[in-house]
C-alpha cells in the first residue's frame, strides 16, 4: 500500500506512478489469445472442447457445450427462496432503472420543409460473457442480461465457464429469471471467439458484453470490429473520499470489498485527516486477518492500494478526476456538494449508508463500469449498449431546391462529379 500526502514534495512523482499502475498487462496474453481465436475459427466446437478440458478441467462433446433446459431448470430449483427473492428484488430495480434510460426517437420537419429523423433499433443478437473462473457472478448475469432485454434484443446467448464441470445454481437461476436460456459452459478467449465468429453449436452474435479476466478482455479487443463490444474491462477499482467522522472499520471494509475481487484490484482512500488515514490503514490490516478471500485482498492492497492525505476537499476532487475511478464513494456530510466537482467516475455512491456493494447488487444502475481511467471517455453498461441509431431524411422538390445547390458546390469542391450531378440533375428537372 502506498501512503501519499499532497504536502509531500515527492507527491507528483508518487501520484504519477499510482496513475500509471493501472489495467491488466494484456501484452503477455496477446499471442496466446490470438492463437486461441484462430483455433476456434478453424476448428470450431472441437477447439472449444479442447480448451474447456485444458483450462476448466471438463471433458465435453460439442453437443454438451450448451447447458440443457433441464439442467437450467433443476439447478435453478436448488436456489433457496431467500436468495430467489433477493435476485428478484435486484432484477426489479435494475430493470426499472434501465427502462428509464430508453431514449426518444427524433422526428421533426425543419423550416425548409425537410423531415429529419433518428430511430433507435435493438441489436438482433448479443453475447453475454459471465465470468466464472475464480468466483461466480450471478449479479453480473442480471447486470448484462436485463439492459439487453429492456432494449428489446431478440437473441441473448450467454457463455460462462464451469470449472471442473460445476454449475452455479444462482448463475443459472439469474439467467432463467431474465429469460436467458441459450447458455454455454465455455469461458475465456475461446468463448469470446465462439460468440464472435460462430461455431456449429454457437451461432455468432452482433455484440459481446460483460467483464472477465485478462484473456477475456484481450479476446474482446481482438474481435472488435468483427463484432461490437461494450468495453475492455480491467481490474475493479474504488476510491473512497472520507472525513474523520466515519468509522475506520467501515471504510476499511469498503476498500477491501474491491480488493477481494482480484489481486490487481485497486482501492484508494482520500482523506483530509492524517490520524484517520492511519486508523483506516490499521483497520484494513486487522480485517485482512479474518477475511475469507484475504490472500487475494492482501495482495491487491499491498501492491495497488493507496491512502492519500490531502489539504482540502478541492484537492480531493482534483485527484479523483485524475484517477477517473470505476467507483467513487463519498462518505462526507454533504456528498452531493462534493460530487458536483466530479467529472470522471464510472459510478458515484453518496452518503455514509451507501457503500459501493449496494450498487454491485441491488441499487439499480449497472455494475459493469469503465475501469483503468477509461471513465474519462467511457460509461458503464446501459441500454445504449444494446441499441443503435438510424437517421433519415425525407424531402420533396422544394426542400431539395432550398439546400441542394449548396450540396452541388461542396461536391464540386471535393471533385466528386457524380455527387454533384445526383443533386443538380434533380434540381434542373
Ligand atoms: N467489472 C465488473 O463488473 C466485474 C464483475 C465481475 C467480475 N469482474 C472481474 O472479472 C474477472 C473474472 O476473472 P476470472 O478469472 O475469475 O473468470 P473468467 O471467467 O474471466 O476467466 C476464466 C477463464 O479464463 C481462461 N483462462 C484461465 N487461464 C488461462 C490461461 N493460462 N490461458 C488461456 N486462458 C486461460 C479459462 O478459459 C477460464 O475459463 C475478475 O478480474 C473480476 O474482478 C468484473
Ligand atoms: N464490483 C464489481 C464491479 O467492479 C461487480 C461485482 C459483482 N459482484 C460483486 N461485485
Ligand atoms: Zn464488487
Amino acid at each position: 500500500m502506498k501512503r501519499l500526502s499532497t504536502s509531500d514534495s515527492h507527491f507528483k512523482t508518487q501520484f504519477a506512478s499510482l496513475l500509471a499502475n493501472r489495467g491488466n498487462d494484456e501484452r503477455r496474453v496477446v499471442e496466446p489469445v490470438r492463437n486461441i481465436l484462430d483455433d476456434v475459427r478453424t476448428r470450431g466446437d472441437v477447439a472449444l472442447c479442447d480448451y474447456t478440458a485444458r483450462f476448466d478441467r471438463l471433458t465435453l462433446t460439442p453437443e454438451q457445450l450448451r447447458i440443457s433446459a433441464e439442467e437450467i431448470r433443476s439447478e435453478a430449483a436448488r436456489v433457496s427462496s431467500e436468495l430467489m427473492d433477493a435476485l428478484k428484488l435486484a432484477a426489479k430495480r435494475i430493470e426499472a432503472f434501465h427502462k428509464a434510460q430508453i431514449p426518444q426517437d427524433i422526428d421533426f420537419t425543419d423550416d425548409q420543409g425537410i423531415r429529419l429523423g433518428m430511430r433507435w433499433t435493438a441489436l438482433d443478437a448479443v453475447g453475454l460473457y459471465v465470468p466464472g473462473g475464480k468466483a461466480a457472478y450471478p449479479s453480473s448475469v442480471l447486470m448484462n442480461a436485463l439492459p439487453a432485454k429492456v432494449a428489446g434484443v431478440k437473441r441473448i446467448a450467454m457463455c460462462v465457464p464451469t470449472p471442473d464441470g460445476v454449475l452455479n445454481p444462482l448463475v443459472l437461476a439469474a439467467a432463467h429469471l431474465c429469460g436467458v436460456d441459450e447458455i454455454y459452459r465455455v469461458g475465456g478467449a475461446q468463448a469470446v471467439g465462439a460468440m464472435a465468429y460462430g461455431t456449429h453449436q454457437i451461432a455468432p452474435v452482433d455484440r459481446i458484453v460483460g467483464p472477465g479476466n485478462a484473456f477475456v478482455a484481450e479476446a474482446k479487443r481482438q474481435v472488435f470490429g468483427h463484432v461490437g463490444i461494450d468495453s475492455i474491462a480491467g481490474p475493479s477499482e474504488v476510491v473512497v473520499v472520507a472525513d474523520e467522522n466515519n468509522d475506520p472499520r467501515l471504510v476499511a471494509i469498503d476498500l477491501l470489498a474491491q480488493a477481494e475481487h482480484d489481486e490487481q484490484a485497486q482501492s484508494i482512500l482520500i482523506t483530509t485527516h492524517s490520524a484517520f488515514a492511519e486508523a483506516v490503514g490499521n483497520a484494513v490490516l486487522n480485517e485482512l486477518k479474518t477475511l475469507p478471500r484475504s490472500k487475494i485482498a492482501s495482495q491487491s492492497w499491498e501492491n495497488h492500494g493507496a491512502i492519500i492525505v490531502v489539504k482540502n476537499l478541492d484537492e480531493a476532487a482534483d485527484i479523483v478526476n485524475q484517477l477517473a475511478p470505476e467507483h467513487l464513494e463519498i462518505l462526507l456530510d454533504e456528498p452531493r456538494l462534493f460530487s458536483e466537482n466530479i467529472r470522471h467516475a464510472g459510478a458515484i455512491f453518496m452518503g455514509r449508508y451507501c457503500p459501493e456493494a449496494l450498487g454491485d447488487y441491488v441499487g439499480g444502475p449497472n455494475h459493469v463500469l469503465p475501469t483503468s481511467r477509461t471513465a474519462r471517455f467511457a460509461s458503464g453498461l446501459s441500454v445504449f449498449d444494446f441499441i443503435k441509431r438510424t437517421t433519415s431524411i425525407e424531402t420533396n422538390r422544394n426542400g431539395l431546391k432550398a439546400i441542394g445547390p449548396a450540396g452541388v458546390s461542396l461536391a464540386k469542391a471535393e471533385g466528386l462529379d457524380a455527387h454533384a450531378l445526383s443533386l443538380s440533375l434533380r434540381l434542373d428537372n
